[in-house]
């Protein structure tokens, strides 16, 4: 997160560190006891191997009452997910067992009703991504408050030029952002998560290139399909 802030530890119980040999790689989110939702471009480069997560966590590294790491059973990356472009950009994580809930582990609802959120809205968004352009990377959660723009304004020639379709949104990019290591992650709108953090053209803190999400509604029955069918 570029130019945001280091968030209220535990406020945001939802939050999962998706990890690889120990290294954060990208956030995701709990949408159920079992169920992590992230992006699917977070498994480039990770050559098949299944992701570690954490939960309860605020610090990285420091010790921390609920802070937990958790194997994966298995990695539904949507099908329509490719790495050409940002399409279904989805990844959903099996927990090997139920997280324990608790007040710094919950599950954060995820909006199903598809009707584009408002621009101007302002919406959270929050990571353990990049925090300058040199990429340096926190040991803490760090977050941000942006207003969404318009898909009109976002696809505009010298912004993202047609490519943000309605299965996308966009946040404004200026100066405060989402930057490496965030993909994965929700956009949280009035309590209610609307849409995964995407890495898009990569590009941080430039407002010609709003962050893009991956809106989460129109996959709610992908969603609810995938969960019902993992078996126990
Ligand atoms: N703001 C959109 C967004 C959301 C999520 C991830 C991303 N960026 C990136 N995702 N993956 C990446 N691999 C290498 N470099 C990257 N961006 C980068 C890194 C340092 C300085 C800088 O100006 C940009 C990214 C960008």
């Amino acid at each position: 997160i570029l130019r945001g802030s280091v968030a209220k530890p535990h406020l945001k119980p939802y939050m999962a560190s998706l990890q690889m040999d120990g290294q954060h790689v990208c956030g995701g989110f709990l949408i159920a006891e079992q169920w992590v939702l992230s992006a699917a471009h977070c498994t480039e480069e990770t050559d098949g191997k299944l992701f570690q997560v954490l939960l309860g966590a605020h610090s990285l590294t420091e010790p921390e009452p609920h802070k937990r790491l958790y194997q994966v059973r298995a990695q539904f990356p949507h099908p329509g997910s490719n790495i050409h472009n940002n399409k279904d950009d989805l990844l959903l994580l099996q927990l090997e067992e139920k997280a324990e809930l608790n007040a710094d582990v919950r599950v954060l609802p995820f909006q199903r009703e598809d009707r584009d959120v408002a621009a101007e809205t302002v919406c959270e968004v929050a990571g353990w991504g990049t925090i300058d352009h040199s990429g340096r990377r926190p040991d803490k959660l760090h977050q941000v408050e942006r207003p969404v723009i318009s898909r009109d304004v976002c696809n505009h020639r010298t912004r993202h030029d047609g490519t943000i379709t309605k299965n996308m949104m966009c946040t404004d990019s200026r100066r405060m952002d989402t930057c490496k290591g965030d993909s994965g992650g929700p956009l949280v709108c009035n309590g209610v998560a609307e849409g995964v953090v995407t890495a898009g053209s990569r590009v941080c803190g430039n407002y010609k290139k709003p962050a893009i999400y991956t809106r989460i509604a129109p996959y709610a029955a992908w969603i609810d399909s995938v969960m019902a069918s993992a078996d126990e």
